[in-house]
Order: structure tokens, then C-alpha cells, then sequence
């Protein structure tokens, strides 16, 4: 399944031989849709306009371009991609709270004066969350090791994911983040590098750090920093996919203790995912990695996934993923593209709940699944029930920002999960929505309270 994009078309026609008509049928006919024409430049021969076209991936565009390249009296001047365009200079930008336009400004902002704050900051560490940006700072940090669905594509190539967090942690959470993407692969360095940066920051958000490693990078700096660490391909996506699947259950009426779920994936989403899955009280849940199902009594390269197979799959089920699907209530996917198939999900029980989430393109393409499942969700924005990690971090570190909380504990990422899931009225719950929108403006509110009243009860709030 290729995801669409716009593509804008620079043309230039001769006015008294090309007609613009027929560019228009034939994009139409290579099955393009024509969203917007700008007119650039009008000439006595030639008039130049620009045509935006809605197409169905690169090979589409590409079949579309030439298409119009082949008219008589048009010539394509360039083509520009409008994902790319937006991308031009990055996403993001720093900017001053206050102006410097005088002496008097540069000393207090700057050398002299600042050096007061400095000293006073010496004196009493704990000021530098009134007197910097440490109060509302989050880093969002990743290695490039598993970047989306794209896997180890490296520090560089993952600025853009960065960013595009640190864009939606600002809209939606009023957070200031920026993005950290540094040029190595080993845990000790990258422990090393976190804990050195982290007086500038309120709280760090791991992205995209490739499991088994990100367990103990996060376990350690938890341990070690003052600040919360959050995992948010771990405890992120956990916590929407409880959200989700709490509503799930509610249109399927079925308890979430009686129920068998498939985790397919188990890396960073999948492992912190079942954990929280068990915490709500789900006995039988099974994974399945590319091995296979996950069962006692293997040895495994891994030591997460010995405790995996020691506390899932109750009734040892073994096999491949369509094996252990049979008379499965609920998939969770958080793998690779194309796994899952529609004979697979033949073999779910009645009603049954999909959650394919791998990005940018899921388990089973949704065309394909939709006639087969009664409940469906994605981690993409373009179909309905977007399951996004997104939903869930910009509310969580909202709340634990605010009441400066030392840590995120499990009662607040399961207050998070409750509050987006009660997001959604009981009357408005439906198959296609079972998870709010993103734009959805009470579900950072209702995440930030939720949160912070949880970190208050557990005692890891610094303020009241
Ligand atoms: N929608 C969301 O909010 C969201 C959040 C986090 C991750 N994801 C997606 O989930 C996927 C995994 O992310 P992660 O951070 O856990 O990565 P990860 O690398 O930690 O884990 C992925 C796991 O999937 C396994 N896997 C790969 N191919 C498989 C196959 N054919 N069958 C079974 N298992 C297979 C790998 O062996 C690995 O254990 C990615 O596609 C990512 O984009 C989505
Ligand atoms: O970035 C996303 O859209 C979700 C998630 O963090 C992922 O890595 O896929
Ligand atoms: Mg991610």
C-alpha cells in the first residue's frame, strides 16, 4: 500500500496550440487528482502555472508526470514534491523571548548580568527550573536505530521524525523540545551523553532507540537522572494501545479478562505493550516475533525475551503467527509491513479487534482487512482510529512538566491510557472511533491532569 502524496507540477504551455484542458483529462485519466492550479507567470506565448496533484505513492507520480510530459505544446519546467517542500530548512526554529535592542537589554539578557542568575543558580541548583528553559525543555534523543518501521538509518536520517515530535510537543503540549540526534549505536555512550545533557532539560524522551538495547538505556538514566525518561516507542504506544483497546472492548463486549491477544512484535511497542496489557488483568496473551510464537523452555538471544516467554502464553502455544491467531479476540501489531494475511484473520474469533501499527505501512493493508474485523486502527493519520504514540506524549510530559515529577511511574501511564480512552463519550463510541483525534484539544488536558494527579498520589511530584 503506498501512502499518498501531493506532488505540484511547474508547466508551461503554449497558448495557442497546448490547452490546459487537456493536461487536466490527461491526469485525470493516469489517475491523478488536480487539488489546486496557480497561475505563475502569463505571457503573450507561453503562460506558466503550477498544478497540484493528489497521487498514490512515487511510482504513481512518476506515471503521472509522464503522462503530461508526452502532450504536445507542454513542457514540464520541474517537479517539486510538497513533503519535501515543507521539509526545506527543517521544521522547527529557536526564537527569543524578549529583544535585544539596546545596551541595556544586551547586559541584562547577557554579559554582565546574566552573570547574577548564574551565581544564583550555583548557589541553589533547584532555581534553574524558575530561571531557564529547563521548566518547560524536553530532548527528544534518538541513535537512528530504529527509526519508524525503517530500521537502522542513523542519526542524520532521523532528524526529520525529531523534529516532527518536537513540532507536535509544542502545538499539542505547549512544550518546548528539541531535537537530539546523536551519531552512535553504543548503550554505555549514549547513557554517558544523556546524563551530560540533561541539566539543560525538564524531562528526555527516547525515540527510535532499537531494542534490546533501549531497555537498559532507559532503565539506567531512570535510575540515575532526576528527570523523567520515557521511552516513547515503549510506554508511548503502550499506553494508546490500552486506550484504544479499552474502547475496543466496550463495542465488542467482551472482558478484557476473558480475551487472547496476539502481540506480533517484540521490540521496544510490542514488550511494553504486553506489560501493560498484563497490569490491566489479561492473562492470555502470546508474542510472536519473526521466530515465531515466544514459549517457555527456548533459549533466546535475548533476555527480554526470557521474561517474555515466562509470563505470556499460558497455554504454550507454538508456531508461526497464523497458528497461534486461532481464536484470537485481539492483534496487535507492531512489527513490519505486509505480515498478517486475510486468511489470518479468518481464523480470529467473532469480532474480531486489529491493531496494525507498524509505519509507515501496517501488518495488513486496511483495504484488505476492513471487510474481515469489526474493530480496525493503524498508526496512520489517513485512515480512521489512529493509534499514535503521539497521543500520548505530548499530555504525559505536559502533566509530569508540571508537577515536576521525578520519574513516570505505571499509575500515571495507565491514568494517561484511562484519560484517552474516556476522551471519547460513551454515545459517540463507534468501530471507526475508538481513539480521539489528535487535534482533539481535551486529550492533553485530560492526559496533563490525569498524569499529574497520578504522580502526586505516587509520590514523585515535586510541586503540588
Ligand atoms: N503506531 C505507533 O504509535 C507506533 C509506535 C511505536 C512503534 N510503531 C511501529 O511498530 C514497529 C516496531 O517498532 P519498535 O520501536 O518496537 O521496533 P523494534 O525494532 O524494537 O521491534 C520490532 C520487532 O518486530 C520484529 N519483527 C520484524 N519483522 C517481523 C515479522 N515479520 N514478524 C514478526 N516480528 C517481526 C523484530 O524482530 C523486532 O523484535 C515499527 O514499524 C514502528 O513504526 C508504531
Ligand atoms: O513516529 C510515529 O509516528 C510513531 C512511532 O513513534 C514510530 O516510531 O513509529
Ligand atoms: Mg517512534
Amino acid at each position: 500500500m503506498a501512502a499518498t502524496m501531493s506532488i505540484i507540477l511547474r508547466l508551461e504551455l503554449d497558448r495557442e496550440k497546448g490547452s490546459f484542458g487537456e493536461v487536466a483529462t490527461a491526469v485525470t485519466r493516469a489517475g491523478g487528482d488536480i487539488v489546486a492550479i496557480d497561475v505563475i507567470k502569463e505571457a503573450k506565448q507561453k503562460t506558466t502555472r503550477d498544478v497540484t496533484v493528489r497521487v498514490n505513492g512515487q511510482a504513481h507520480a512518476d506515471e503521472v508526470v509522464q503522462t503530461v510530459r508526452d502532450i504536445q505544446y507542454v513542457s514540464v519546467v520541474h517537479v517539486s514534491d510538497r513533503t519535501f517542500l515543507v521539509h526545506l530548512g527543517g521544521k522547527i526554529e529557536m526564537r527569543p523571548k524578549v529583544p535585544i535592542n539596546n545596551r541595556e537589554d544586551l547586559s541584562r539578557v547577557y554579559t554582565p548580568e546574566v552573570a547574577r542568575i548564574s551565581q544564583a543558580i550555583y548557589e541553589n541548583p533547584d532555581l534553574a527550573h524558575t530561571l531557564t528553559i529547563k521548566r518547560n525543555t524536553v530532548a527528544v534523543v534518538s541513535d537512528g536505530s530504529a527509526v519508524l518501521g525503517l530500521g537502522n538509518i542513523g542519526a542524520a536520517a532521523a532528524m526529520p521524525v525529531m523534529e516532527g515530535k518536537a513540532m507536535l510537543f509544542k502545538q499539542l503540549g505547549q512544550i518546548d523540545a528539541m531535537p537530539v540526534c546523536l551519531d552512535t549505536q553504543d548503550t554505555e555512550e549514549l547513557i554517558l551523553i544523556i546524563k551530560a545533557m540533561a541539566p539543560t532539560y525538564g524531562g528526555i524522551n527516547l525515540e527510535d532507540i532499537a531494542s534490546p538495547r533501549c531497555f537498559e538505556i532507559e532503565n539506567r538514566l531512570t535510575e540515575e537522572l532526576d528527570i523523567p525518561v520515557f521511552h516513547d516507542d515503549q510506554h508511548g504506544t503502550a499506553v494508546v494501545i490500552m486506550a484504544g483497546l479499552l474502547n475496543a472492548l466496550k463495542l465488542v463486549k467482551k472482558d478484557i479478562k476473558d480475551i487472547k491477544v496476539v502481540v506480533c512484535g517484540i521490540g521496544a511497542a510490542g514488550i511494553a505493550s504486553t506489560k501493560m496489557l498484563l497490569n490491566a488483568g489479561i492473562t492470555n496473551v502470546i508474542g510472536v516475533d519473526k521466530e515465531g510464537a515466544i514459549t517457555k523452555g527456548k533459549s533466546y538471544a535475548h533476555s527480554m525475551w526470557d521474561w517474555y516467554a515466562e509470563h505470556t502464553n499460558p497455554h504454550q502455544e507454538k508456531g508461526a503467527l497464523s497458528d497461534v491467531l486461532e481464536g484470537a479476540d485481539v492483534f496487535i501489531g507492531v512489527s513490519a509491513p505486509n505480515i498478517l494475511t486475510v486468511d489470518d484473520l479468518k481464523k480470529m474469533n467473532k469480532d474480531p479487534i486489529v491493531f496494525a501499527m507498524a509505519n509507515p505501512n501496517p501488518e495488513i493493508s486496511p483495504e484488505l482487512a476492513e471487510p474481515h474485523v469489526r474493530v480496525l486502527a493503524t498508526g496512520r493519520s489517513d485512515y480512521p482510529n489512529q493509534i499514535n504514540n503521539v497521543l500520548c506524549f505530548p499530555g504525559i510530559f505536559r502533566g509530569a512538566l508540571d508537577c515536576r515529577a521525578t520519574t513516570i511511574t505505571e499509575n500515571m501511564k495507565l491514568a494517561a491510557a484511562k484519560a484517552i480512552a474516556d476522551s471519547i463519550g460513551e454515545d459517540e463510541l463507534n468501530e471507526d472511533y475508538i481513539i480521539p483525534s489528535v487535534f482533539n484539544k481535551e486529550v492533553v488536558k485530560n492526559v496533563s491532569a490525569a498524569v499529574a494527579e497520578a504522580a502526586n498520589k505516587d509520590g514523585v511530584a515535586r510541586k503540588l
